[in-house]
């Protein structure tokens, strides 16, 4: 957690002032029993009117102070505590911004956004808590026992009695939350994870019928949850009956040995008023230093979550020395690549070479799993590869930056993934500064333009979140238009005409080639009608090339790219 407070460096001066209010605060407060004792042994006794009305008006204005102070103090904490979470939680953002898809998977997504969310939270609560009530717990404890002890030093060794028991209970009930609330939080995770599930999967939950699976699933994360906070409230629950418990025998003890005192004479009745202030500021400090510590363990095993985030080092790194490629075609080579995902026992792909050229079309095509979407996720550097090169322009994509490596590339994932906001902005978003005319000329190649102009608001049309108000095919459109518009040197098209019909996909690909003329395309398939004119195709069998050539070329010479055509084209069709 400490390492986190690195975070408040830039409020230092926000922070100290907050630390001397608080100080203040207690100052005050400690003064006004000793005040009152004053009255008592002084103006009621000797029946001094005017010196109780002076010292009243006194302990008035110190209380004025007092509680200006804490004001301010509160205010000071509350802004300091929210501009620490507000940085946290945007160098969070930026963390995971870097994460490469290994990362993603390492963490989760479900776990990464309640660790941005409510374990900021818990450490923004800590931070507010700690400018307030932690600071001011010991200056009053302190100044308490100090008062204490001024007042009546003999009687002040109740105090040594009682505040090794409290502090023994304080650590015993923290042993005992701690790990409790580290498995909060993971309960947590799993809760936002099934609702994330089932918000996302909502049709494909409806239609196989599975709303009761669902609610179960969600009313069992829910109440693991809700029992483990069970848990903790309930060791929480003796907690404070227990501290009131000490507190009142404390209490009967001071005023029973104090009687005694002042039966005897040693003792004034205002100091023994004052001396009971002080034993309540002492357990009132402790009180707040127990509620501390029920504190510092969530947010401590918030910390840590928080911290795993940030030490987390992204394995996709720029090149301390980047070079730029000088030479603007796009050329793609694939030397001997292998690669394979972390953690899994044997490569997807397996010694990759082929040479993508520009203005040319690659194709590749395979069977479920072969490792198409892999390949394609290798040349944007989404993963890196185990051995060989990737070369773009000639140059290993590892000795350029990230920026101008993706830069060059115009991707179409095989899920289009559409953003909330107008439909102009989704195409917007593969160039910032393209114009309405560049827009609509994207969205015209991708065959876009019939289904826009068919919506109310046109290019104006407002998508809903993910892209749920279009069709599949629709999405797959806006997401080529939005590739288009870049004017890339490189086309990745992930199976990205999938959810066309034939006509449409025909139409598209006939506009395409005229307009990514200059370009490479590498296109993955399952249709072979969408690859069949291809200049290259590359067959890819569990991970490996079985065969490059053209359409006729792999007829000849390939098994596997013979059996999937024949499962798809008649004997006319293949011969043609
Ligand atoms: N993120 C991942 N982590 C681990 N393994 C993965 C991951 N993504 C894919 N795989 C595995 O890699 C293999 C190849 O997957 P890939 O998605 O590249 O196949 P594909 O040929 O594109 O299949 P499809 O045509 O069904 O999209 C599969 O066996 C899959 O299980």
């Amino acid at each position: 957690m400490i390492k986190l407070l690195r975070y408040l460096k830039p409020y230092r001066l926000s922070v100290l002032s907050a630390l001397g209010l608080v100080f203040l605060q207690v100052i005050a407060e400690l003064f006004l029993p000793t005040l009152m004792a004053d009255i008592v042994d002084i103006g009621v006794v000797t029946g001094n009117t005017s010196y109780i009305f002076k010292v009243g008006a006194i302990m008035m204005i110190i209380a004025l102070v007092g509680t200006l102070c804490a004001v301010y103090a509160s205010y000071l904490s509350s802004k300091t505590a929210m501009a620490f979470g507000r940085d946290l939680r945007s160098q969070m953002f930026e963390r995971a911004e870097d994460f490469s898809l290994n990362e993603f998977n390492k963490i989760g997504t479900s776990s990464l956004i309640t660790r941005t969310t409510n374990d900021i939270t818990q450490m923004q609560q800590v931070v507010m808590m700690s400018l307030g009530m932690m600071a001011r717990a010991p200056m009053m404890g302190i100044g308490g026992i100090i008062m204490a002890v001024s007042k009546n030093a003999t009687l002040s060794l109740i105090i040594v009695f009682v505040v090794p028991v409290i502090t023994l209970g304080i650590v015993v009930v923290a042993k005992k939350v701690t790990p409790l609330f580290k498995l909060m939080q993971t309960k947590l995770d799993n809760l936002n994870q099934v609702l994330r599930e089932t918000l996302t999967g909502v049709r494909v939950i409806r239609a196989f019928n599975r709303v009761e699976h669902e609610k179960d699933r969600f009313k069992e994360a829910n109440h693991d949850l809700t029992s483990t906070s069970i848990k903790v409230t309930k060791i929480m629950a003796v907690m404070m009956p227990a501290m009131s418990l000490i507190f009142n025998f404390t209490t009967i003890a001071v005023i029973w040995f104090g009687a005694t005192r002042i039966d005897n004479g040693t003792m004034q009745v205002g100091d023994l008023m004052a001396f009971i202030q002080y034993v309540m500021q002492i357990m009132f400090a402790l009180i707040m230093l127990s509620m501390m510590f029920v504190m510092f363990p969530r947010a401590s095993a918030s910390a840590v979550r928080i911290n795993e985030v940030f030490d987390t080092i992204p394995e996709i790194k720029d090149p301390l020395k980047s070079r730029a490629t000088h030479t603007r075609d796009g050329l793609i080579e694939f030397k001997h690549v292998t690669f394979s995902y972390p953690g899994a026992e044997h490569p997807v792909l397996k010694d990759i070479s082929f040479t993508a050229r520009p203005n040319k079309i690659t194709a590749i095509i395979g069977g479920t799993g072969s490792g198409k979407s892999t390949l394609v996720n290798l040349i944007p550097r989404f993963y890196d590869i185990d051995s060989g090169h990737i070369l773009v322009n000639g140059m290993d994509i590892r000795e350029m930056t990230q920026k101008s490596l993706r830069g060059k590339i115009g991707f179409v994932p095989q899920r289009a993934v559409l953003f909330t906001g107008t439909i102009a902005d989704n195409i917007k978003y593969g160039k910032e500064n393209a114009t309405m005319e560049e827009i609509q000329y994207a969205s015209e190649i991708a065959q876009a333009t019939d289904f826009i102009s068919n919506m109310k608001d046109g290019f104006d049309s407002v998508i809903a979140q993910g892209g749920t108000n279009l069709s599949g095919g629709q999405k797959q459109r806006l997401s080529i238009a939005r590739a288009l518009v870049r004017r890339p040197e490189i086309y990745l098209f992930d199976d990205s005409f999938s959810a066309l019909d034939f006509k449409t996909d025909s139409k598209l690909r006939g506009a395409l080639k005229n307009e990514t003329k200059n370009a490479t395309q590498i296109i993955v398939a399952q249709r072979v009608t969408t690859i069949i004119d291809a200049d290259q195709i590359i067959v890819l069998d569990k991970g490996q090339i079985a065969g490059i050539g053209t359409h006729k070329e792999l007829l000849k010479t390939c098994d596997v790219y013979r059996e999937i055509v024949s499962s798809q084209l008649s004997e006319e069709e293949m011969a043609q």
